[in-house]
C-alpha cells in the first residue's frame, strides 16, 4: 500500500542527510542548476529509488550523495558527520570504506581479470591480501560468478560484467550501495537477475540508493524519490517489495510519476 512518507516519522535511522544541497554548472548567463536546494534523508536499511524525467537531476543527486561530485552549496551528512567539506583525499578514503557504486557502464578495467577487478578497491582501502581474497571469494559466490575469476571482462557476458561490478562495489562491505541505471545496458533477463540480487542484498540489510527510468526496476524499492527540475518533487513510501504485487506496484509508480509530471514545479 502506498503512503506519503513524512520525514522524521520513521522508526529507523537516518544514514545520510542532505541540507539545501545545490549543484550549479556553468557560469554567468550559462549558469544552471543540476540540483537545486534539496533537503532529503536516506534511511539505513532502505532501498531508495530516484526517478524523474530525463535531465531532472537524478544522476547529479546520486553523484553528490555518493561523493563522486562536489556540492556547490549546502551540507551533506553521513551518520551525523559532515562529509562535504572533506579534502579530496579524505573523501576518497571515506568513500572507499563506506560507499559502493555501480553504474550502467560497468567501468571494469579491461586488462585486469574478474578477480583483480573485484579486489582493486579492497587494496585501495588497505585490506590485507588474505582477507581481501576471502571477501572477494564470498562476493563471487553470492553473485554467482565463481569460476570466472581468471577471465577478463571481454570474456564474460554483460550480466556477468555487471555482477562483477556489484561484487567490486561490495568488497569493502559498504554501508550504502549507490547504483545509477544498473540494469540499463542489460537484457531484461539479465536485468531481472541484477534486481533480484539487489532485493536479496536489501533484505539482508544493505542500504541501497538507485537511479532508474524503469518502473519495473523501481518496484524493488521501498521508498521513491521523484525528482523534477533539480528538486525532490515527491517522496513516497512503497512498502516492502512482494514479487506477487509487481504489477500493482508498477502501476502505482507510473501513476505517481504521471501526477508529478502534471504538477508545476516552482
Ligand atoms: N557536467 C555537466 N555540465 C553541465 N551541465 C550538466 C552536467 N551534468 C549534468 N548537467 C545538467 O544538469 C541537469 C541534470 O542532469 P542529470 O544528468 O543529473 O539528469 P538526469 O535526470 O540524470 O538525466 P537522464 O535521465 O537523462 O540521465 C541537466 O540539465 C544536465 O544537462
Amino acid at each position: 500500500m502506498l503512503s506519503i512518507a513524512t520525514l522524521g516519522a520513521r522508526d529507523h535511522k537516518v544514514l545520510m542527510r542532505a541540507t539545501k544541497v545545490s549543484k550549479v554548472y556553468g557560469s554567468g548567463q550559462r549558469l544552471h542548476y543540476g540540483v537545486k536546494e534539496t533537503d532529503l534523508n536516506i534511511y539505513a536499511g532502505d532501498f531508495t529509488v530516484i526517478m524523474g524525467p530525463s535531465g531532472s537531476g537524478k544522476s547529479t543527486l546520486l553523484h553528490l550523495l555518493s561523493g563522486l561530485d562536489r556540492v556547490t552549496t549546502g551540507e551533506l551528512y553521513f551518520k551525523g558527520q559532515r562529509i562535504d567539506q572533506r579534502s579530496e583525499k579524505e573523501l576518497g578514503q571515506f568513500r572507499s570504506r563506506k560507499m559502493g557504486c555501480v553504474y550502467q557502464a560497468f567501468h571494469l578495467v579491461p586488462d585486469l581479470t574478474i578477480l583483480e577487478n573485484i579486489l582493486f578497491p579492497a587494496y585501495i582501502a588497505g585490506m590485507r591480501k588474505e582477507a581481501a581474497e576471502k571477501k572477494a571469494h564470498a562476493c563471487m559466490v553470492e553473485l554467482g560468478i565463481i569460476g570466472l575469476q581468471h577471465r577478463y571482462p571481454s570474456q564474460v557476458s554483460g550480466g556477468q560484467q555487471q555482477r562483477t561490478a556489484i561484487a567490486r562495489a561490495l568488497i569493502n562491505s559498504p554501508e550504502i550501495l549507490f547504483a545509477d541505471e544498473p540494469t540499463g545496458a542489460l537484457s531484461q533477463e539479465q536485468g531481472t537477475r541484477i534486481l533480484d540480487i539487489f532485493t536479496d542484498l536489501n533484505q539482508q540489510g544493505q542500504s541501497i540508493v538507485m537511479v532508474t527510468h524503469d518502473a519495473k526496476a523501481a518496484c524493488r524499492a521501498n521508498r521513491l524519490l521523484v525528482v523534477k527540475d533539480g528538486m525532490v518533487d515527491q517522496i513516497v513510501g512503497l512498502g516492502k517489495y512482494e514479487a506477487n504485487e509487481q504489477q500493482k506496484r508498477e502501476a502505482d509508480i507510473l501513476s505517481i510519476l504521471a501526477s508529478s509530471s502534471q504538477k508545476r514545479c516552482t
